[in-house]
């Protein structure tokens, strides 16, 4: 790996800036032992950037990141900005973020670590050694689709809409990033919409099979219902592989595969692509903002998908991975992967914690 890797860290709003703080003196954990620095800047998004700048993305911050080799990415919003306009909502700044950068394909795995089986509201078998990846497009469907709006009929009704809306081209590309997935892993793709339903979801389901036919018919394809995936996920979830679904039903679903996991406080995603940005899948937390409760892996283990995605360094990402799995087996837990009984870890004591497993295993 060449020296400087250059990261820019855009920690946001509410626990972001609290997860990113433990991601980062891992950063410099890593850095002191190893040939490589990164070369760190931080930016502001979200609500941070709004108060700052009326905007949640100024286009500098924008610019910074498409220079990046790649984007650490916090959390976005909280109640102070929920009457803020649409446009200038704290959210916008990472649907900017991602559509600029061309994310198109959005990786969020669901790993249960052992050690954590006991904090997933499923029964012990139902998740015991669970691997999943969902593929959620990122860049199109409803969340970009037009048109959208707010408009009042003759008749006085007024009325909000938005559009579903999917090219060949947007299927085939993050469809392809599923099926070349499956190939390094067990091989089996599920396609998730509603073609019982919408139109824009028979359009999918025909373009996958389509794509299935002509280049990946060594890959094992289902189609599933939304709505029956959304079930088979809590019902057998160890049932999927790589799961490939549009940018709404991924958001749903992907939540509902982090609980599998025990927490939102532990999946992490990237945005697959040449230029990737790395965030955890949870949010901004304001319930337990400020109080030095927030479980910093997801974070973490976004960095490691980084380390190995982006910069090839698969030996460090799996060191920090071990580090983890030292922690967890040693029985220490932040308040929301916890049992009764148990004593809830600070974010700092659970930083605290993996660095001091990384002193253990680099000694
Ligand atoms: N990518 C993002 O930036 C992102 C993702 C989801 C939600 N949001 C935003 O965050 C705000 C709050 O949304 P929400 O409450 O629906 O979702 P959330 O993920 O912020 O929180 C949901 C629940 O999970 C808990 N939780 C989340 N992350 C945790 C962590 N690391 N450690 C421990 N517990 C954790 C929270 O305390 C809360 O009880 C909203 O403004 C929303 O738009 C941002
Ligand atoms: C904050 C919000 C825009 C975002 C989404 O809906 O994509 C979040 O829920 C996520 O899952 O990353
Ligand atoms: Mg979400």
């Amino acid at each position: 790996m060449s020296s400087n890797k250059r990261v820019l860290i855009l920690a946001g709003d509410g626990i972001g800036p609290e997860v990113m703080g433990q991601v980062e003196r891992v950063m410099e954990w890593l850095s002191a032992r190893r040939s490589f620095s990164f070369d760190v800047q931080s930016g502001l998004v979200g609500g941070v950037s709004y108060e700052a700048h009326g905007t949640p993305l100024t286009d500098e911050t924008l610019a910074d990141a498409v220079a990046a080799d790649a984007v650490l990415f916090g959390a976005v919003g909280g109640p102070q900005w929920d009457s803020v306009a649409r446009e200038a909502r704290p959210e916008m700044g990472i649907l900017r973020l991602r559509k600029e950068m061309d994310l198109y394909a959005n990786l969020r795995p669901a790993l249960v670590f052992d050690p954590l089986v006991e904090a997933s509201t499923l029964k012990d078998e139902v998740v015991r050694g669970l691997d999943l990846m969902i593929v959620r497009e990122l860049t199109g469907g409803i969340y970009f689709g037009e048109p959208r709006g707010v408009e009042t009929l003759p008749d006085g009704t007024r009325r909000g809409f938005d559009t579903e809306v999917y090219s060949a081209p947007e299927i085939e590309r993050v469809s392809r990033v599923a099926f070349e997935l499956a190939r390094r892993r067990d091989n089996r793709v599920h396609s998730v919409e509603k073609a019982n339903v919408m139109e824009s979801g028979k359009f999918w389901r025909d373009e996958v099979t389509a794509l299935h036919a002509a280049d990946y018919t060594d890959v094992a394809l289902e189609h599933m219902y939304a709505d029956n995936c959304a079930m088979q996920l809590v019902r057998r979830p160890k049932q999927f592989d790589v799961i490939v679904t549009s940018n709404l039903f991924g958001d749903l679903l992907s939540d509902c595969a982090a609980m599998l996991t025990g927490s939102l406080g532990i999946p992490s995603d990237e945005g697959g692509n040449r230029k990737a940005l790395y965030e955890p899948v949870h949010g901004s937390a304001p319930d337990i903002v400020g109080q030095n409760l927030a479980n910093p892996l997801a974070a973490l283990l976004s960095f490691t998908m980084m380390l190995r995605y982006s910069f090839g360094a698969a030996d460090d990402a799996d060191l920090i991975e071990a580090a983890v799995q030292d922690v967890l087996a040693g029985g220490l837990r932040t308040a929301d992967i916890m049992q009764d009984g148990m004593t809830a870890a600070s974010t700092d004591a659970m930083g605290d914690a993996v660095l001091g497993a990384l002193d253990a295993r680099a000694a």
